[in-house]
């Protein structure tokens, strides 16, 4: 794809990358209000925010040197976004667009600015990451905190506040005061004396990224001219899975762009909001309508999956949101037989064996990689991998659990990071005769990191000899993969040292944090060392360590966002389900949604009933069968 550095007329400008968008895909694109935009999966949200930022780039509409803010809720969202404005923008005009996510926002912020936050809310500069559970604050709220002076309330009121409320309603449940709590309820003393010991008591302030959120906020409300800079860095924001925005995120981007001239587009789908246990609001778009006098626009086209499979998606939408109107499936059918089935097993062993025969079946057929395929669970992945993963090496298969941990890192945290990528990346362009693709992303990656301007050329030129000279000299010392664990350090320590580990740390600050840029390359150590071990060649080991060839095993959570040919969804029962069902029905019913909806051609669920019943979540079962989805059972 040709991408232009020249100024385009906005009447001239064209999307690059797809064929069209639909007609309010194309006025949310070039819009000079603000947004929000409420559409079904596979709508292209995603797509009109990449294409929405080459708009604005390619026309001047967003004018250097003011830069496009992109925050999303998940790193890989970020990344992802980042990626697709790159394929469709020249880097001149990339280089303005910033994708992060909402706790490294905030967190950036904090760094920058926290030691002019008054000395009651002021961290200590080199404070630790804290992550919390319910656990945590159980043990806080019923032994550490002890009784509140007599003039607040008693020790019997501070036992009786509900653990799961404590974080969301009193700790971080509305934006700080300069004060603090000046005549507080027992709850809101503890929530005081939480922040208390968080900040200024032990060796280290120690927080969590919703209390850095309010930290940001606070200090932004104080601080003018750092509110003003951020406005005048940023004429655009985008936020993407709106749906999940948490009151704090709310708070924070209210309280720096409410009142500017940045015009903000916020897209989401309200049907695959799975985050209401971290926080997410009830209803963000209606606030964001509501404060931002924003344009409402919704979507019409599903480019993802087939026209069978959206018929069945409209009726579990309709569940979610009976006025929910029924998408136009843009996407060709391209299998015979049913999309959807529910599979009966009589055993999980008996299961795994068919599911692996059937997708080696499959991918033979249709010339299909395994990539295509995704076995989805709901939680405790490693106990399906048990008896998934030798029936698919049986059947001459990879099959690999991304939930599983490698060192202190879960293998799918691993594989888009950004120091394991650059690796990765710079043993491909050495080992590889036709590196070209990697050529250029390791270039433009480590020439960033760096600092050289995309303008820059002779620089530029300078950095491409010094990135051929050390890929030519790598290649010549290590032919073949490293024999052991030793040769695998040395290797990856050759590597971080070309990248630049300080360039590393001062362009990602949560690396520093927790030492996790030291846990990231213990794991990609580990990793590399396994995936060498058996492997014949270099790409065959680069291969392994991608998961190129096996066909990924994963949580509903860790789907979001992606998309698959055929989506097999193992255990849809009780045991699985009934925890969640039970505590949120409406969060359960979105995963099962997000679940179903990242097929592009064929969802398979399966059951087995020694696993458990399918009583508690008969109302899943009574809107498949109600679609006209039927039941077999597979001996
Ligand atoms: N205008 C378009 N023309 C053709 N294909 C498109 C278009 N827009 C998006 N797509 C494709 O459709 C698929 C879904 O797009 P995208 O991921 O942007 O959807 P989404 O609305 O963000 O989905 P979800 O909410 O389900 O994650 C992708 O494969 C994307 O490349």
């Amino acid at each position: 794809m040709a991408v232009l550095a020249r100024r385009i007329h906005s009447d001239d400008w064209a999307p690059s990358g797809v064929e069209a968008l639909e007609a309010n895909a194309m006025l949310v694109a070039k819009s000079d209000d603000n947004r929000s935009v409420i559409a079904g999966p596979g709508a292209g949200k995603t797509e009109l925010l990449a294409q929405r930022a080459a708009f604005l780039l390619q026309t001047g509409s967003a004018p250097s040197p003011q830069r496009i803010l992109a925050i999303s809720y998940k790193r890989d969202a970020a990344t992802n976004l980042a990626a697709r404005v790159r394929q469709r923008c020249h880097r001149t005009h990339a280089a303005r667009f910033d994708s992060m996510t909402f706790d490294a926002f905030a967190k950036g912020l904090v760094d920058r600015f926290g030691q002019v936050l008054p000395e009651r809310w002021r961290p200590r500069p080199d404070y630790e990451i804290m992550w919390t559970n319910y656990d945590l604050f159980s043990e806080f709220l019923r032994r550490q905190v002890g009784s509140p002076p007599a003039s607040i309330g008693t020790r019997a009121e501070i036992q009786a506040i509900g653990v799961n409320a404590f974080e969301r309603r009193h700790l971080v449940g509305r934006p700080l005061s300069v004060e603090g709590w000046v005549r507080p309820t027992p709850a809101q003393w503890a929530a005081g004396r939480f922040w208390q010991s968080a900040l200024h008591e032990g060796p280290k302030t120690r927080l969590s990224f919703p209390m850095i959120g309010r930290l940001a906020e606070l200090l932004l409300r104080l601080n003018p001219i750092a509110r003003e800079a951020l406005r005048l860095t940023y004429s655009h924001i985008f936020m993407d899975e709106f749906q999940d925005t948490t009151q704090v995120q709310y708070d924070l981007v209210k309280t720096i762009f409410l009142g500017s001239n940045a015009t903000i587009t916020a897209v989401g789908d309200n049907k695959q909001q799975i985050m209401r246990w971290a926080m997410a609001m009830d209803d963000p778009f209606a606030a964001f309508d509501t404060d931002f006098a924003a344009t409402r626009t919704p979507l019409f086209n599903n480019y993802r999956s087939s026209p069978e499979l959206v018929r069945i998606q409209h009726i579990l939408a309709q569940a979610l949101d009976p006025g929910s109107v029924q998408p136009v499936s843009k996407a060709k059918p391209t299998i015979d037989g049913d999309s959807c089935a529910i599979w009966d097993f009589a055993t999980p062993q008996i299961e795994a064996a068919r599911l692996a025969a059937f997708v080696a079946a499959e991918m033979k057929a249709r010339g299909l990689s395994p990539r295509e395929f995704v076995l989805l669970i709901r939680q405790r992945a490693d106990r399906y991998a048990a008896v998934l993963e030798p029936a698919f090496k049986a059947a001459g298969l990879a099959l690999r659990n991304e939930a599983s941990m490698i060192g202190a890192v879960a293998l799918q945290d691993l594989l888009p990071d950004e120091a394991s990528r650059l690796m990765i990346g710079l043993l491909r362009l050495a080992t590889n005769p036709r590196a070209g693709r990697y050529w250029s992303e390791c270039q433009e990656a480590l020439s960033a990191l760096r600092g050289i301007g995309p303008d820059d050329e002779a620089a530029q030129e300078r950095f491409a000899r010094a990135l051929d000279d050390f890929t030519i000299d790598l290649a010549k010392r290590h032919p073949t993969p490293p024999a052991d664990r030793a040769a695998v350090v040395a290797l990856v320590r050759e590597i971080v040292a070309f990248i630049g580990p300080d360039r590393l740390l001062a362009t990602h600050p949560a690396y520093a944090q927790g030492g996790w840029l030291g846990k990231v390359l213990q794991a990609a150590v580990l990793h590399l060392t396994t995936s060498a071990a058996s492997a014949p060649d270099w790409a065959a080991a680069l291969d392994t360590y991608e998961g190129v060839h096996a066909v990924p095993l994963m949580t509903i959570h860790k789907s979001k966002g992606l998309e698959y040919h055929t989506v097999i969804f193992v255990g849809l029962d009780d045991d699985a389900w009934s925890r969640s069902f039970i505590e949120d029905q409406v969060e359960a019913t979105a995963g099962f949604f997000v679940a179903f909806t990242r097929a592009k051609q064929r969802v398979l669920f399966t059951y087995c009933a020694q696993r458990g019943a399918r009583v508690t979540i008969d109302s899943f079962y009574q809107l498949l069968l109600g679609c006209g989805v039927k039941i077999l059972t597979i001996r």
